[in-house]
């Protein structure tokens, strides 16, 4: 059994890489541009809607080497065998890696967010149903927002 505990991880000056940059980056990118303006996304088609983005965008196949430098990595391609290839990378550099919906593989997984005022809550089921994480969050935006309460995700 996976097993996960919540954590804020410091993540000024340091780098975050994605590998791959189709639909899913688009929508992880979301989340994780509330935090950080530095992101590198690496591959050989990258989306018009992530190339839309100010992210750092390398265009050019995943090589083991690309890892270098980067604090935190989301494998995130739509080859499975290359996302294991990275997490294995990842993880001989001393590297945190998420494979895409992968909890049982992945060395850290992403909750559902909430951010406002300068707080933020991160809701998780242990990876077991984003559904459910995601229903949890909006009960609790709606708390704080006083808006009507749906599953419909949108930060
Ligand atoms: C392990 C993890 C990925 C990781 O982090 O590695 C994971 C895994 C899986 N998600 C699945 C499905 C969906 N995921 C969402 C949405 C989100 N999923 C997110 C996180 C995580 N999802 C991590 C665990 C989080 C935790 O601990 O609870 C959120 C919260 C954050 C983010 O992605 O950044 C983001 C909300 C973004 C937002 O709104 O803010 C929706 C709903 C929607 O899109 O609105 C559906 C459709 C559900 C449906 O259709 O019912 C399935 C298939 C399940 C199946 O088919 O049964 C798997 C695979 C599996 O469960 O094995
Ligand atoms: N789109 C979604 O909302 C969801 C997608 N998934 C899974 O996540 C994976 C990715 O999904 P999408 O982003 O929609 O796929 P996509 O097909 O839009 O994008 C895949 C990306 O991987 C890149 N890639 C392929 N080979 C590469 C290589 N050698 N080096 C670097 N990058 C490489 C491609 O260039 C492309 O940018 C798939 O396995 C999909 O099943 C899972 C849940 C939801």
């Amino acid at each position: 059994m996976s097993t996960f505990i919540p954590l804020n991880i410091r993540i000024d000056g340091r780098r975050i890489l994605f590998v791959g940059g189709g639909a899913l980056v688009m929508h992880k990118l979301q989340s994780v541009r509330l935090f950080t303006g530095d992101i590198t996304v690496l591959a050989p088609d990258i989306s018009p809607e992530v190339s839309a983005t100010d992210v750092h965008q390398l265009r050019k196949s995943y090589a083991t080497s690309d890892l270098d430098g980067f604090f935190l990595i989301y494998a995130c391609s739509e080859d499975d065998r290359l996302n294991r290839r990275v997490l294995a990378d990842a993880q001989e550099k001393g590297i945190l890696c998420n494979i895409v919906d992968n909890r049982m593989d992945s060395d850290f997984i992403s909750p559902a967010l909430f951010r406002h005022d300068g707080m933020t809550v991160a809701v998780s089921s242990d990876g077991r149903n984003a559904r459910r994480s995601v229903e949890w969050r909006n009960a609790i935006r709606a708390l704080f927002l006083g808006t009507e309460c749906h599953p419909a995700s949108n930060l």
